[in-house]
């Protein structure tokens, strides 16, 4: 069945309405659509996924699947699936006993349960330890099996939270991307919880980043790191050097000026920028480029990463940031030097189509066409 949730003005307030968590959001997350809510701790993501789970009451607004409000509807007859980070598997159960559990209160024949409990225990890849008790299991074993109990019942939403937070960096890695194939093989609406940006990046179709419970902007990996909506979304997600600068306008030209005086010219911002308006510039580590012209920079650091160096680099007008280099690209820049060295200078460009630039405060980006909400 297909399932859309609609997420309109929710309202949570802590505490007799003392604490507003989150103070009117609006969501509309697709059919079949992996949606993650991101943020920063204590922003409120755990609350919103408690509050489509039917854990939270909701103080205002609606939440819909499809049509129907569920805000009064009791948990267990919202067909959800849900993990957790302490997976909530059963130690004395086998594997198949625990994805069996699923299905415990559902009315169907023994022939039936075992055939759904094979099926999704062959899908989740747990079918060869079927008979073994958890302990017997490693933690991304064991969180398979929590995944296959919550998805044996067929859910119309699945919901996770922090999901992997238990396991070692690489599990983790390996664990991403197979609850990435697991949910477009299943074809489940699942919204997912994390404060790892990059484990968002590689497992979302979309992403709403949230700070304070306000949604800062929803949109696809890739609209996200590239077009951050404001300096908030551009520092949480990825690494952003800071530079100031200055509006420059002459006839129908438009450029920005650092301020050691080098000009870049730009041809998307918004049309309502003013001569002398000051701005931040925001400059991921690999959209600098050694050039002949550009920034000057001097090297204060540097940290050999295998495929990339991460150089420490401090601006004419001293502001300090870190720029990453790739080795190869560093090679292919023509420059005599594949490494630099700590006290070297060099001249970095900016490659201008790809820069952000958001008003002097940070709350909105001065580039056109960014979207806010995808
Ligand atoms: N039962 C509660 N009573 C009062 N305040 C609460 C309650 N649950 C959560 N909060 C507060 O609501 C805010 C949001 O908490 P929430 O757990 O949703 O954040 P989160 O983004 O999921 O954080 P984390 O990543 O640390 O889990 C926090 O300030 C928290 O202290």
């Amino acid at each position: 069945m297909s399932i859309e949730i609609h997420i309109q003005n929710v309202v949570k307030r802590y505490d007799e309405g003392k604490i507003t968590v989150i103070p009117g959001l609006s969501i509309d997350i697709n059919d079949g659509e992996f949606f993650t809510l991101l943020g920063p701790s204590g922003c409120g993501k755990t609350t919103l996924l408690r509050m489509i789970a039917g854990f939270n009451s909701i103080e205002g607004g609606e939440i819909r699947f499809n049509d129907r409000v569920i805000n009064e509807i009791p948990t267990h007859k919202r067909n959800i699936g849900m993990v957790f980070q302490n997976y909530a598997i059963f130690p004395h159960l086998t594997v198949r006993q625990n994805v069996e559990y699923g299905l415990k209160f559902r009315t169907m024949s023994s022939a039936e349960r075992r055939k759904k409990t094979d099926d999704i225990m062959h899908v989740v890849k747990i079918a060869e330890y079927q008979n073994r008790l958890p302990e017997k299991l490693s933690g991304g074993q064991q969180q398979r099996v929590a995944l296959a109990r919550a998805i044996v019942i067929h859910p119309s939403v699945l919901l996770m939270d922090e999901p992997l937070s238990n396991l070692d960096a690489k599990l983790r890695i390996d664990m991403r991307s197979a609850i990435r194939d697991i949910q477009k093989e299943v074809g489940i609406t699942t919204v997912y919880v994390t404060h790892d940006q990059e484990e968002a990046l590689a497992i979302s179709d979309r992403i709403a980043v949230m700070k304070d419970g306000v949604i800062q902007q929803v949109g696809s990996p890739r609209e996200i790191y590239s077009r951050p909506a404001n300096l908030f979304v551009s520092t949480f997600i990825g690494h952003s050097n800071l530079l100031k600068g200055e509006i420059r306008i002459h006839g129908s030209e438009k450029r920005i000026s650092t301020m050691d005086g080098y000009q870049i010219p730009l041809t998307n911002l918004v049309d309502d920028v003013q001569d002398g308006q000051r701005v931040l510039i925001a400059v991921r580590p690999e959209e600098f480029v050694v050039a002949d012209r550009g920034l000057q920079a001097e090297i204060t650091g540097s940290t050999f990463l295998g495929q990339y160096v991460n150089y420490a680099v401090r601006f004419k007008d001293g502001i300090a940031m870190a720029s990453e280099l790739s080795n190869e690209f560093v090679q292919d820049s023509g420059s005599v030097q594949t490494f630099y060295e700590v006290k070297d200078t060099l001249r970095l460009d900016l490659r201008a189509d790809k820069i952000n630039v958001f008003t002097e405060d940070g709350e909105r980006s001065l580039i056109k066409d960014v979207r806010t909400y995808g």
